[in-house]
């Protein structure tokens, strides 16, 4: 039927708009995948690494701070994350490990960050992840850190002191926590089965919906759910992937007691094939000192970041297992070591502590 509003189009006419723009669009993605193919030759010639997370957080900050709507703002992150991900992987696979199996949160971190075009390498706890990664069988590992409820993944801390592992990304994840289970229904449950960091996030929904039932940690959610699928007296808590990864009822939806749950993953990488990441403008260096047992000492240690006028993101304390009430202090910082006050504060941060070790430095997540 022939337009008769010309200033209203009708919905097939709209439609045929919308058909012609995506073969422009698609054009233009083959155009922009073209590139990004010759910048991969280029790279083979140098012999230098194909993923680099300073130039993509840059090409997301640049269109944003262009981008005139509608589209929103929250939605150009993960748009131009996809594109780059087919793009990068247009120049080289990303083998990418994770705390498996399929449906975890750590998978949603790894897709979020990479975008989909990754070779996934699930592993089956944290330890593996980081072996993983610093055999070479990954190229990279995502890894928890942090939990808005729960505090630190203290696993994934120890372990940043005791491999030669580094941080060149990090990316967070709104965590929203489920009860599934094949019945549908909250009567006799036996256990429910979940990683200890999520029956800790619904240690009130628990107590207060199911108080008598078992709660019993698992290896991950997923493999709690994968269980659950397997024994109809068990429930798993876990994303809603996870529940139609394993053809499992969502009995209660969010049952996370703080409705904001957000838990942060670092992504990591062997120093000896990825370069440390550039400076973007919006960087973060993470890492780890101990001071002597002494008064004052934490102090002391404080002041030339704040001599330097460095600001301090986070503040954590683990302790060193010594016995003698010592402490590991992980601190992230704003800034890239390039910048010169960061690399002064750093020289005598690194002069007062007994231990110092970079744990990497990093584009600031950019949603
Ligand atoms: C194309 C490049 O390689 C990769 C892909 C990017 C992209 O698609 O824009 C950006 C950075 C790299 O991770 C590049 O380095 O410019």
């Amino acid at each position: 039927m022939a337009d008769e509003h010309p200033t209203h189009p009708d919905l097939q006419t709209l439609r045929a708009r919308i058909d012609s723009v995506d073969r422009d669009l698609l054009s233009l993605l083959n155009h922009r995948a073209a590139l990004a193919q010759a910048v991969g030759e280029l790279k083979k010639k140098e012999g230098s690494v194909v993923f680099r997370p300073e130039r993509e957080a840059q090409v997301i900050d640049g269109l944003k701070s262009v981008n005139l709507g509608p589209l929103k703002n929250e939605n150009v992150a993960p748009i131009w994350r996809e594109i780059m991900s087919a793009c990068r992987a247009l120049e080289t696979p990303t083998r990418v490990a994770y705390l498996g199996p399929a449906g975890t949160f750590s998978e949603l971190a790894a897709l979020g960050f990479f975008g989909s075009s990754i070779v996934k390498v699930p592993c089956a706890s944290i330890d593996e992840v980081f072996r993983t990664t610093s055999a070479g069988a990954a190229d990279f590992g995502v890894v928890p850190v942090e939990n808005s409820t729960e505090g630190v993944v203290a696993r994934s801390l120890d372990l940043f002191l005791t491999t030669p592992l580094f941080i060149i990304g990090e990316t967070s994840l709104f965590v929203r926590h489920n009860l599934l289970r094949r019945e549908n229904t909250l009567d006799d449950i036996e256990a429910v089965c979940a990683h200890p960091q999520a029956l800790a996030q619904c240690h009130m929904w628990l107590s207060n919906h199911l108080p008598n039932v078992e709660r019993r940690p698992v290896s991950s959610n997923a493999e709690g759910a994968r269980l659950a699928s397997e024994n109809p007296k068990l429930a798993g808590i876990a994303s809603e992937r996870a529940a139609s990864e394993y053809g499992l009822h969502v009995i209660a939806p969010a049952i996370q007691d703080d409705p904001h749950n957000r838990t942060r993953f670092a992504i990591v990488t062997h120093p000896e094939r990825h370069p440390q990441p550039q400076a973007s403008g919006h960087d973060c260096t993470s890492l780890v000192v101990s001071v002597v047992n002494r008064p004052g000492a934490v102090h002391d240690m404080l002041v030339p970041l704040k001599q330097h006028g460095v600001s301090m993101s986070r503040f954590e304390s683990r302790p060193a297992r010594s016995g003698q009430w010592e402490y590991y202090f992980y601190i992230d910082l704003q800034g890239h070591p390039d910048e010169p006050k960061v690399a002064a504060a750093l020289k005598e941060l690194r002069g007062v502590c007994a231990y110092f070790k970079l744990l990497g430095t990093y584009p600031i997540d950019v949603h």
